[in-house]
């Protein structure tokens, strides 16, 4: 981690750090020279030389070297830590927008946005605030440990003698705590992914009167993560007493023993009442240990976290792209599963002709989705190949596929942004004109103008104060300035009132005119004049033709359906094709 860290701090991140650690080191080496200066004062005001005014000037000196040398490592250290922050962001960033969309269902929401917010910010206190002093306090320890054997080699072996029992201890404790740090951490990620869970669903979760399962299931994950992190203080706490203890015991061997070694006459009190003062200056590191390497295992598993994302794997660009010249689909013998031993797609074999409609029928999780999905590569087929216009999808540009193709789903996603912002996504650099005339296609530019602001109305998040049927239309408007030959469609089934679903039935049979579409049916009625009906039963199709056809085969799966529609069937006039 700390090579990673350290290669991706720009060569500005990296002078900062250097500075800020000779700061520190300055910092501390002044002080210890200020202690030092007191000491040979009183000696030499004890043996009657009268040099004080030197010492004065030693010390004025060292002062203003302390108070200089503290105001660069603070600044820097700052820089530093700011400048590691920036290039986490920066890579995340970079990544998030390389990933298939697939990614995004994986990963829970709540986990990726702890690790943008959380994980990110722990590296500033690496770098910045551990990185730094760490470093210093060691080099000023080995600038002291030199002296002191150099001044005295039996007094600098006292106050060394019990340290490496101390940090052995230490690093045992240490390993234990890491596991139990490594839990917290997990235990926390689940919490808030719950919590964003719970939060997003409360309406949900009132509405079906099940607030109460979900609030065990909440309590359950802050009562989880409150027990590890009891842990990770307990073993800390415990290893801390111990190893502080240990070190202590080295300050008191070496002090009993050197006044033996002044009554021997071995060393002067200058030098006894030095140790004394300077071990101190010695052990602070030691005795720091233990918290910076707390800290240094918080950080390493934000880091590692934060590798989830910059090392996920994204969607694999061809090396050189091809652009397809028509709008066919086929599907070849494609399989499929999102993981082991879960749903499986089998053998998948169709052909949309270009400017077509392709409508997919089937019960809940049979995988109608799933074709969507892989036409878009969220994730990408296990054997078999998708081809547009007889270009296999992973031979084009990732940035053209999603050109090529629109997407009305049920689920509207709406921004906090005017109503021409929302319709904007479709084409960042349409013309009012432009976006005026999608909005009208779409049957929803009358209601905008009755709105005070018209098309710079605020919408709230995810599209608060528009009603379902509103939103659809928006989404629809986006589609339409899109202008893209492929549209996927998911066919509405929320309750939308009369007005509000003639009105998106209309908008989505211009919408589809010309373009290839695949639709996903819930009402079967509405696709009764698509040029293809595929029929999916568990992953695999089972029936393919026209609605004729199909419903022609009394024993068929289709036929089973059609009669099983009952009140979803809809109207005649609600045909997809117009
Ligand atoms: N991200 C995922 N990871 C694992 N399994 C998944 C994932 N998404 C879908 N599935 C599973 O794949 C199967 C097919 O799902 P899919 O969404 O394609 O069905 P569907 O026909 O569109 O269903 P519905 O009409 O209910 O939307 C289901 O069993 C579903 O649980």
């Amino acid at each position: 981690m700390i090579k990673e860290i350290w290669n991706t701090l720009t060569s500005s991140g990296k002078r900062s750090l250097l500075l800020s650690v000779t700061g520190f080191t300055l910092y501390a080496l002044s002080g210890i020279a200020m202690m030092d200066i007191v000491l040979k004062s009183l000696e030499s005001v004890m043996s009657g030389n009268g040099a004080l005014m030197w010492y004065w000037v030693a010390l004025v000196a060292c002062l203003l070297i302390k108070g200089g040398s503290n105001i660069l490592a603070d600044v820097q250290k700052h820089h530093a830590g700011f400048d590691i922050v920036f290039q986490i962001r920066k890579n995340i960033i970079c990544r998030l927008k390389e990933f298939s969309l697939g990614f995004y269902t994986n990963e829970r929401l709540g986990e990726i946005s702890t690790i943008i917010h959380k994980d990110v910010d722990k590296m500033e206190m690496v770098v910045g605030h551990i990185w730094t002093r760490m470093l210093a306090d060691f080099i000023v320890s080995a600038v002291l440990l030199a002296a002191l054997v150099i001044y005295s080699p039996k007094m600098a072996l006292l106050m060394v003698s019990a340290l490496p029992v101390a940090i052995l201890f230490l690093v045992l404790g240490l390993k234990r705590g890491e596991r139990l740090e490594k839990e917290a951490g997990n235990d926390l990620a689940d919490m808030v992914s719950v919590f964003v869970e719970y939060v997003k669903g409360i309406p949900l979760l009132k509405a079906f009167s099940e607030s109460r399962h979900f609030e065990e299931k909440v309590e359950q994950t802050a009562r989880d993560f409150g027990q590890s992190s009891k842990a990770v203080s307990k073993n800390r706490a415990a290893v801390l007493s111990v190893y502080g203890f240990l070190i202590d015991v080295s300050f008191w061997i070496m002090l009993a023993v050197g006044l033996l070694l002044i009554l021997e006459g071995s060393i002067p009190v200058y030098g006894f009442l030095l140790f004394a003062i300077i071990s101190r200056e010695f052990y602070k590191p030691f005795l720091a240990l233990e918290s910076h390497w707390a800290n240094y295992l918080t950080a390493a598993d934000s880091y590692r976290r934060i590798k989830k994302i910059t090392e996920a794997e994204t969607v694999t660009e061809p090396k050189t792209p091809v652009s397809p010249s028509e709008y066919s689909i086929d599907f070849e013998d494609v399989t499929f599963s999102y993981e082991e031993g879960g749903f499986t797609m089998n053998g998948i074999s169709f052909h949309t002709p270009t400017q077509t409609i392709t409508a997919l029928v089937g019960g809940s999780g049979s995988g109608k989705t799933t074709i969507t999905n892989l036409l878009l590569r969220f994730w990408d087929v296990t054997n078999g190949a998708i081809r547009i216009g007889g270009v296999d999808v992973r031979d084009m540009s990732y940035d053209e596929l999603l050109g090529s193709v629109s997407i009305v789903m049920q689920n509207v996603q709406l921004f906090v942004d005017t109503i021409e912002g929302n319709i904007r996504l479709g084409k960042a650099a349409a013309t009012q004109e432009e976006i005026i005339e999608a909005a009208k296609k779409a049957r929803i530019h009358d209601f905008i103008l009755s709105l005070p602001d018209g098309y710079q109305t605020m919408i709230g998040e995810n599209g608060v104060g528009l009603s379902g049927g509103q939103k659809q239309r928006i989404s629809i408007a986006r589609a339409f300035l899109k202008d893209a030959p492929i549209l996927l469609l998911d066919e509405i089934t929320s309750n939308v009132d009369p007005i509000n679903e003639a009105l998106i039935q209309e908008a989505i049979s211009e919408l589809a005119r010309d373009r290839t579409v695949l639709v996903i049916a819930h009402h079967l009625s509405t696709i009764r004049s698509a040029d293809q009906i595929l029929v999916l039963q568990d992953g695999r199709i089972v029936q393919s033709g026209q609605h004729e056809t199909l419903l022609s085969d009394t024993g068929g799966y289709y036929h089973k359906l059609w009669n099983a529609r009952g009140s979803k069937g809809g109207s005649a006039n609600e045909e997809l094709c117009g």
